[in-house]
């Protein structure tokens, strides 16, 4: 079976309601979002220093830390991966660049 964000998002689902002293992820929700926040942020910024001068390995691994990180905090908000994913389906009906563009018009 092919390992996707779904499967991630529906380990994180799971483990929400898990015992805090058996899981890392129920301990984060248990933080609430300012908690969830702040490690999300510390994650983003390893992975911006591990992509600047971090080796491939590295960037990968602290890649795979945002993406857990950004699921937990979404969970803790009560948004759901599928609003993410419409967001970003949205946005394939144009450019990056016409969409930044559009809002310099404004
Ligand atoms: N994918 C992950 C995942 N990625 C990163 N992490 C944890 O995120 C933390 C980030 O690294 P840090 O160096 O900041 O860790 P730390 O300083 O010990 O963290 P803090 O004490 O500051 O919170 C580490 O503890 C990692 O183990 C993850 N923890 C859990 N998962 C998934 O969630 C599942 C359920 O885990 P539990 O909720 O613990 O059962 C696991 O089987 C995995 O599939």
């Amino acid at each position: 079976m092919t390992f996707t964000l779904d499967t991630l998002d529906a380990i994180v689902a799971a483990r929400s309601s898990a015992q805090a002293d058996e899981s890392y992820t129920r301990s984060l929700i248990e933080g609430g979002p300012t908690r969830c926040a702040k490690k999300l942020g510390e994650e983003g910024v390893e992975a911006a220093l591990a992509c600047a001068g971090g080796t491939k390995v590295e960037l990968a691994a602290e890649a795979a830390d945002v993406l857990y990180h950004l699921l937990v905090a979404l969970r803790s908000r009560g948004v759901p991966l599928s609003d993410v994913m419409s967001v970003l389906e949205k946005r394939t009906e144009q450019s990056g660049l016409a969409e930044k563009a559009s809002r310099k018009a404004k």
